[in-house]
C-alpha cells in the first residue's frame, strides 16, 4: 500500500491516478485545507487528518510500505506574509510525518520539493548540484525539509527520494483530474480564467526582467509527466534500498509569460487580455531544469512536453468545470 499525503490536491490527485494506472494500491491522507474529497477516486480510501496529528498518522500508516509526501502550503507570496504558518505546515508537519513513519516502520518516503529551493539562478538550466539559495519562506521551508529528511535517511530511518518539481501545469489528458482550487495563483490557471472571461485580465507580474521579452521564464511541466516520475522513483527506491535519490523534474526548456499567453491565445482562438503589473516579491527572472539525471537514472520519458498540450489539457479541464 502506498499513502499519498495531499492526495486530494492538484498534484497529489494525479499521482494517485498514475499509481492506480500502474496497478498499485493507494490511499490518501489529507486535511482538505486546499484539497477536495471528490478529487480522490472511488475505491481509494481517504483518511481526513492533519499531518501534525502524529498519532493519527501512525495509525493510518499501518500496512503502508511507502509514502509520497505532497501535502503542504504552496503560495510564495502568502509565505512571505505568513512565514510561521508556512514553516509550521511544511516543516513541522513533515517532521511529524517522518516520526510517524519511523514509529510505524514504514520503509520509503518520496518528498515533493520545488525548483524554488535554488533561488536566483541564471538563464542556464540548473542541476541538482547547484547550491541552494531559497529566496522566500516557502522555498526555505522546502529546503529545510530536504535537509531534515536527508539527515533521517542518513541514519537509516527510511529510504528517501526527493523530486524538485519545476512549474507544474495542465490536467489529466483523460479528464479525470485537474486543478480545482478557485484561488490558485499559478500563471496558466489565472490566464485561463482571463481567457474564458472569468476575470478581466492577467496581471503580468514583471515585464522588465532580464529575459528575452522581459517576463519571467519557467520550465512548465505537464502534471501527468510529473506524476509518472513518482512511480519510477518509488520502484527505484525499492530496487536499491539505502541509496538516496534526488531529481529535478522539468523538461529543460523555458517559456516566458508572454509565450504562455500566446499559446493559450492560439488554443482559445482569441488573445488573452493582460495588463502589466509590478514584480512579485521573492520572484525570480528565470528557472529552467537540467533534467539529465532523471532521464538517465530513472529512464523518465516525457510524453506531454509540448506547451500546446499542457494548455490544451488544462483548458479542457477548465471547460469541464465550467459546465458543472
Ligand atoms: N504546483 C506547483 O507548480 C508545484 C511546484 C513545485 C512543488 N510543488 C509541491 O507539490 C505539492 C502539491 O502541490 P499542489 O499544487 O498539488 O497543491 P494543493 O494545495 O492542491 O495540494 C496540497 C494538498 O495538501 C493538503 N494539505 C496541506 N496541508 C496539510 C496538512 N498539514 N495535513 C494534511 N494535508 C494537508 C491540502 O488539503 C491539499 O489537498 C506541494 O508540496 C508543493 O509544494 C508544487
Ligand atoms: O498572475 C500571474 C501569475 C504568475 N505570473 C508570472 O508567471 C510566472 C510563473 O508564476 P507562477 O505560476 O505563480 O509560479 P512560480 O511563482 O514560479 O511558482 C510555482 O512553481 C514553483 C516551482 O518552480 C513552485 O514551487 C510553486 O509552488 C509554484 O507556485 C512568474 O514569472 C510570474 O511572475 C504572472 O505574470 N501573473
Amino acid at each position: 500500500m502506498i499513502l499519498v499525503t495531499g492526495g486530494a490536491g492538484y498534484i497529489g490527485s494525479h499521482i494517485v491516478l498514475a499509481l492506480r494506472d500502474a496497478g498499485r494500491d493507494v490511499m490518501v491522507l489529507d486535511n482538505l485545507s486546499t484539497g477536495f474529497a471528490d478529487a480522490v477516486p472511488d475505491g481509494v480510501r481517504l483518511v481526513e487528518a492533519d499531518l501534525r496529528d502524529t498519532d493519527r498518522v501512525i495509525e493510518a500508516l499501518r500496512g503502508v510500505e511507502a509514502v509520497v509526501h505532497c501535502a503542504g502550503s504552496i503560495v510564495v507570496n502568502e509565505s512571505i506574509e505568513k512565514p510561521l504558518d508556512y514553516y509550521g505546515n511544511n516543516v513541522s508537519a513533515s517532521v511529524s510525518l517522518a516520526k510517524a513513519m519511523v514509529a510505524a516502520g514504514c520503509q520509503r518516503l518520496l518528498f515533493s520539493s520545488t525548483a524554488a529551493v535554488y533561488g536566483p539562478v541564471g538563464d542556464a538550466p540548473v542541476s541538482e548540484d547547484e547550491p541552494l539559495k531559497p529566496a522566500n519562506p516557502y522555498a526555505a521551508s522546502k529546503a529545510f525539509v530536504e535537509r531534515i529528511l536527508g539527515d533521517a535517511a542518513g541514519q537509516g530511518l527510511f529510504d528517501l527520494g526527493v523530486l524538485r518539481y519545476f512549474n507544474v501545469a495542465g490536467a489529466d489528458p483523460a479528464g479525470r483530474a485537474g486543478q480545482r482550487a478557485p484561488g490558485a495563483t499559478h500563471l496558466l490557471k489565472v490566464a485561463m480564467a482571463a481567457g474564458l472571461g472569468l476575470r478581466p485580465a492577467v496581471e503580468v507580474t514583471g515585464t522588465d526582467y532580464p529575459t528575452r521579452d522581459g517576463t519571467g521564464v519557467r520550465d512548465y511541466i505537464h502534471v501527468s509527466d510529473l506524476a509518472a516520475a513518482h512511480v519510477l522513483l518509488l520502484d527505484a527506491l525499492a530496487a536499491e534500498p539505502g541509496r538516496p535519490r534526488l531529481y529535478n523534474v522539468g523538461y529543460g526548456r523555458g517559456a516566458s509569460v508572454f509565450e504562455v499567453l500566446a499559446v493559450l491565445g492560439d488554443a482559445l482562438g482569441q488573445a488573452v487580455p493582460w495588463v502589466a503589473a509590478a514584480r512579485r516579491p521573492g520572484d525570480m527572472a528565470s528557472v529552467v531544469a537540467d533534467n539529465a539525471r532523471i532521464l538517465k537514472e530513472l529512464g523518465w520519458v516525457p510524453r506531454h512536453a509540448a506547451l500546446a498540450e499542457i494548455v490544451r489539457d488544462g483548458l479542457a479541464w477548465e471547460r469541464r468545470m465550467l459546465q458543472g
